[in-house]
């Protein structure tokens, strides 16, 4: 079986290093190995004897750069080295691994650029806590600027390892080869723009060790859930593959209910109703077939229809209005714990009484979708969730506050549990920000936890599923493609 993809903060990275080390591999092993997978990436990438500068800095990523230069230089390319700062500064590994090189070191920011073959950026990695100024920028400025190929060594220079932002410029690179496990950079926006293909090198750093630091971050991947998705057997039928329940907006405001109906139900949902106003019920039954209709009436019309224990999941949200009503919906809907998904206008309706929802989905599976416009809204006022510079930091906050599975979408959609568990999708198409869209997810999401799927992997794989159906599609993407995309994609996945 493949296992998850674990992403490792620069601080775990740190400690699965420490670790390594502390069992009997010297650092400078690690560094050699680093510097080798970054010089056989480099040889795979440029002809035999092209010119290849390497910029190298204070740390040990400028280490892992002076061995790749060595390396690079032994196998016959035309090598220069640059170094940011003074050569005799170097400590520890770095130091250690600067000795090999014979050559002549120039100044990082002064390296003819224009005229490289490959460009090697080892200026900075996972120990970059700050702006770049004076040479270190000028240093990043100018091989951007040359137009010729960056390898990054590990992530590029200027991008911060934790939370993919930008210490004021950063290294455009056209790869990346990093070590042991991408970081949250290789995979959060801006940084993943930032480092064009990422290859993780194995540098002698075991998966058992990996784990060790409790590490629960991880690629949006299939492996993560594929295992969690229902397989109907035999004896399935209707009545045990759950109901979905989406309830709709009114009279003119009835497609967002629809699209996550048709979503539910096309992701494996045995049955799906859509709970109407009553002045919608008619604009309703003319655009429904296979999806149910009912009446339901705010608040009180939803306390009747949940007495129906059939009724096991739930879609609150899409069009149903910003107002008390909707807020007050929501309670139902916690009171009766359901399996609860709770999108746009169920979120809207919380603005700046998030305190409402305090440990409010702690005793049901709530799966809460919000695009950064309305997480921000929910959570307005509570710099605690809202401040921290990591966006996984921040979902993780909110899911932890709420007791729900929390779904930041976006083009790094973050999906985090309240037991901690995160994962970064990354199969996303910009072709899915169109109208319907999120209503779209709400619904595969619902349909899967009315199949008995647990909200995080839920979320996971309806994030990634959803997306994985949009990007078979492209260009001229609606919302009402998605859900009759999603028949291909599950076969794709369950084959
Ligand atoms: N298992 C692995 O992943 C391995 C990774 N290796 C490589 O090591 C780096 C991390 O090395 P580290 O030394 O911790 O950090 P860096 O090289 O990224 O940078 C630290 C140095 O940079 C100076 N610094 C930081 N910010 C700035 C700035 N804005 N301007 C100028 N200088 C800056 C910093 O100086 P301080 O004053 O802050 O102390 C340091 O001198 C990792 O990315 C991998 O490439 C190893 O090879 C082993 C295996
Ligand atoms: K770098």
């Amino acid at each position: 079986m493949i296992r998850p993809e674990f992403v490792l903060t620069p601080l775990e990275m740190k400690q699965a290093d420490a670790a390594t080390i502390a069992a009997g591999t010297p650092g400078i092993d690690l560094m050699s190995r680093a510097g080798r997978a970054v010089a056989d990436v480099a040889e795979r990438v440029t002809a035999r004897g092209g010119r290849i500068l390497v910029v190298a800095g204070p740390g040990n990523n400028g280490g892992d750069g002076f061995v790749a230069a060595w390396l690079l230089a032994e196998r016959g390319y035309g090598v220069s080295l640059g170094l940011l700062g003074n050569r005799d500064r170097l400590t520890g590994d770095a130091a250690k691994a600067s000795r090999h090189w014979t050559g002549d070191i120039g100044a990082a920011e002064d390296l003819p650029f224009h005229e490289a073959d490959l460009i090697i950026d080892a200026l900075f990695g996972t120990g970059l806590t700050r702006n770049l100024e004076g040479a270190a920028r000028l240093a990043v400025e100018r091989m951007n600027m040359s137009g010729q190929p960056i390898l990054a060594v590990d992530l590029p220079s200027g991008i911060d390892g934790e939370t993919g932002s930008v210490w004021g410029v950063a290294v455009r690179a056209a790869r990346t080869v990093t070590f042991a496990a991408r970081k949250p950079c290789h995979l959060l926006m801006p940084g993943r723009a930032h480092c064009g293909p990422v290859e993780v090198a194995d540098i002698g750093i075991s998966p058992e060790t990996l784990a060790a630091t409790g590490a629960d971050l991880w690629a949006n991947q299939p492996a993560l859930w594929l295992g969690a998705l229902p397989r109907p057997g035999l004896a399935s039928h209707k009545y045990n593959r759950g109901h979905t329940l989406v309830a709709s907006g009114g009279a003119t405001r009835t497609g967002a209910a629809r699209l996550a109906a048709r979503a539910a139900l096309r992701i494996g949902s045995g049955l799906v109703t859509v709970a109407s106003p009553p002045e919608a019920l008619g604009v309703n039954a003319a655009h429904l077939t296979a999806v149910m209709l009912r009446g339901c009436d705010g608040p009180e019309g939803l306390h009747t229809v949940l007495k129906d224990e059939r009724f096991n999941a739930l879609v609150l949200g899409p069009a149903l209005g910003v107002h008390a009503n909707t807020r007050a919906m929501v309670a139902v809907a916690v009171q009766a714990r359901r399996s609860l998904v709770l999108d746009a206008d169920a979120l809207t309706s919380f603005e700046g009484l998030a305190s409402e929802l305090h440990q409010a989905f702690r005793h049901s599976p709530t799966v809460l979708t919000p695009h950064s416009g309305e997480f921000n809204r929910l959570f307005s006022g509570h710099s605690d969730i809202l401040d921290p510079p990591s966006k996984i930091e921040r979902v993780r906050r909110a899911a932890f506050y709420t007791g729900a599975v929390v779904v930041l979408k976006g083009a790094d959609t973050v999906i985090a549990s309240p037991d901690g568990r995160a994962a970064i999708n990354e199969n996303g198409t910009p072709y899915l920000a169109t109208a319907g869209s999120g209503d779209t997810l709400s619904g595969v999401i619902a349909g899967l936890m009315a199949q008995g799927v647990h909200a995080f992997e839920a979320a996971s794989a309806g994030v990634w599923i959803h997306a994985a159906a949009g990007s078979s599609f492209g260009p001229g993407l609606i919302a009402e493609d998605l859900a009759d995309l999603l028949p291909g994609t599950l076969r794709e996945l369950l084959k």
